[in-house]
């Protein structure tokens, strides 16, 4: 099945619409559950959406972040997701510390990934899993050619060896438990991730096309991404 496709005219109106929507999601969560549990995706792509999370000073006590992926590179690393987040929005947001969960990479793919499990283990169905797209079409760390943990009885959280992107050794959270998410929403921007979109509407299956929220799956996008005419 195919995601709904939202294509907003550039990436600022859809930072403004997906911060709203975050909000709004995370708001009518707490009132149903007390707790608003996040993914959240790393890459470049949602920097300006985080930047405008943190201008709004989105998220307090009730907000629980988890990570889709991250980068087996020292804690402190910049290109490590978690550092990109602390510094582009958790830094000026009410989210206490215990809140964010950071995969621990720095211990390697495989420590980490024994970890991150524990970590997941009792917590339920995520509110909304954000996620990014490569060009690729990998999205989290599930790589095209390489292992994405779909079955239903996968692991919640795969190692990565060999990923084809830099750095070769990742951690990423597996399809099965991304799809026990209420919502997915991808967010994808730039003429470079047209071509993987352009494969995906058409039906090919890709990491990106084998994650699905149970009640719903979006993917905002710019029109600059969109390949309406091909
Ligand atoms: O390596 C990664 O790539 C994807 C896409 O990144 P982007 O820079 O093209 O936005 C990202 O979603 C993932 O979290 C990241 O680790």
């Amino acid at each position: 099945m195919q995601p709904e496709w939202r294509v907003l005219a550039d990436a600022d109106a859809l930072v403004e619409r997906l911060a709203a929507a975050l909000c709004a999601e995370a708001e009518a969560a707490i009132a149903a559950r007390g707790v608003f549990h996040l993914v959240l995706a790393g890459g470049t792509t949602p920097l300006a959406l985080y930047r405008a999370l943190a201008d709004r000073r989105a998220g307090d006590a009730r907000w629980h972040v988890w990570y889709g992926d991250e980068r087996c590179l020292p804690a402190d690393y910049p290109e490590r997701n978690s550092v990109m987040l602390e510094a582009a929005w958790f830094a000026a947001s009410s989210i206490p510390p215990e809140n964010r969960r950071p995969i621990p990479a720095e211990r390697g793919a495989r420590e980490a990934a024994a970890v991150y499990g524990e970590w997941l283990e009792g917590v339920g169905d995520f509110d909304v899993a954000l996620l990014g797209m490569g060009e690729d079409g990998h999205t989290a760390s599930l790589f095209p050619g390489h292992g994405w943990g779909d079955a239903p009885d996968s692991a919640d959280v795969l190692a990565v060896h060999a990923a084809p992107k830099p750095p070769p050794e990742r951690v990423s959270l597996s399809a099965a438990r991304l799809n026990r998410s209420r919502r997915v929403w991808f967010v994808i921007t730039g003429s470079g991730k047209r071509k993987a979109l352009l494969c995906w509407k058409n039906g090919e299956t890709l990491p990106a096309s084998v994650v699905r929220g149970k009640l719903e799956t979006v993917a905002w996008l710019d029109a600059a991404a969109w390949p309406v005419n091909e």
